[in-house]
């Protein structure tokens, strides 16, 4: 069995909302076949029976529709919740009292750049820049979320000095598309598939071209099914876009009317339960279908920086830049590792394990370049 196989089947796992069900059909398969597998015990009347048959499976068909009903309703919820017109967006000359507190626990990570840069004495700082929302602002449609040339120009520069990494919930070609720069590493489908180039990387490939790391391959087939039903389920449904980011799909649904969202989460949360080894998670107004194996970004951070040869040091400083949820598990673990930084992108409050924040894509851009003069600077003197 090769690394990447041991650590599907070590690691995958069955969604909740599969166990939930799991555990309703389990109960009740017991309570209709106790009375009549038990030799010893006395046989329960047949019309009893019958009648308590006919009322449990009454009673449990009921309890699958509240069951899913309610699971259908928490999803919206959460839709709406991480929408930004639910959102109180804070003014930014007269910010709550709320967003001050917020700011005092993640400074922005301008303001704090000579914090950050002394605690980069003698350590490489390596830089891991999520794509949507930190690199190119949100717009109405994915395919044409592209990034500014002065953006590109600030990422070169960057990988001139420090190994920088893309790492992006989109599908790896789709994303090079937009950044076209060689030299970085990219970690596509959410880590799922990781490319780089890399000069005596521990996960090298026999051959000259760099990483190569896909520990969801055996999910290809699975994702590509779905793919296809989503597509066809949802095309009804005005506004709905499905887009295979290879390893995991994404269901989009800013442009669909806000009364449609139980329908996209019905029918997105049925398709799925025919597909326990897949989960659902969710981003900046999509939903995405991705495998239960135990990877996210947080885990590509950790294979890169092994991958880089900082796996077991405290020379380095990582910090990691993202606007996204899915970019949480790479914050949590710079936590954990107490290890270098992770920078929110955002204008309003939210719950997260990075230390510091930058307010949009433009912010980004100023910090990169003021990590490149700060290097020049450095190397000059
Ligand atoms: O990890 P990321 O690079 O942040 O990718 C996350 C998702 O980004 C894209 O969707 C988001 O950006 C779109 C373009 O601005 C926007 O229209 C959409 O509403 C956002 O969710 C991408 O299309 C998804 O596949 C990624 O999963």
């Amino acid at each position: 069995m090769t690394k990447q196989n041991v650590l599907i089947s070590a690691e995958k796992n069955v969604s909740s909302s599969t166990l939930a069900l799991t555990t309703i059909m389990s109960k009740s398969s017991s309570m209709f076949s106790s009375s009549s597998t038990s030799s010893s015990k006395p046989p329960v009347p047949q019309t009893n029976n019958s009648i308590n048959l006919a009322i449990t499976r009454k009673s449990l068909l009921k309890q699958l529709e509240i069951e899913s009903g309610s699971r259908i309703n928490a999803w919206v919820e959460t839709m709406k919740a991480s929408s930004p017109t639910h959102i109180k967006s804070p003014d930014a000359f007269s910010p709550t009292e709320e967003h001050r507190s917020w700011m005092v626990q993640h400074p922005s990570a301008l303001n704090m750049f000579e914090q950050i840069i002394k605690a980069s004495q003698g350590k490489k700082i390596v830089v891991f820049l999520d794509y949507d929302g930190t690199l190119s602002p949100i717009v109405a449609d994915p395919d044409r979320a592209y990034m500014s040339k002065q953006m590109r120009a600030a990422v070169r520069d960057v990988a001139k000095f420090f190994p920088t990494a893309i790492v992006s919930g989109r599908c790896r070609d789709q994303v090079y598309s937009f950044v076209k720069l060689a030299g970085l590493y990219y970690a596509g489908s959410h880590g799922m598939d990781i490319r780089g180039p890399t000069k005596g990387a521990k996960y090298k490939k026999s051959n000259d071209q760099g990483v190569l790391f896909q520990p969801a391959s055996e999910f290809l087939p699975m994702i590509d099914e779905v793919n296809k039903v989503l597509i066809e389920k949802t095309k009804s449904i005005d506004g709905a876009k499905v887009e295979n980011n290879k390893f995991c799909v994404s269901v989009h649904y800013r442009n669909v009317d806000e009364k449609q969202w139980s329908l996209i989460a019905e029918t997105v949360t049925s398709i799925l339960k025919e597909y326990p080894e897949l989960k659902l998670t969710h981003g900046r107004k999509v939903l995405e279908i991705r495998p239960t194996i135990k990877w996210d970004k947080g885990k590509a951070l950790e294979f890169l920086l092994e991958s880089l040869g900082f796996g077991n040091t405290n020379d380095v400083l990582p910090l990691y830049i993202g606007d996204d949820r899915t970019d949480e598990d790479a914050f949590k673990v710079l936590r954990e590792r107490g290890q270098g930084f992770g920078i929110l992108v955002s204008k309003s409050p939210k719950e997260t394990n990075a230390s510091y924040s930058l307010q949009e894509p433009a912010e980004v851009m100023d910090f990169l370049h003021r990590l490149v003069d700060w290097k020049k600077l450095s190397n000059s003197t």
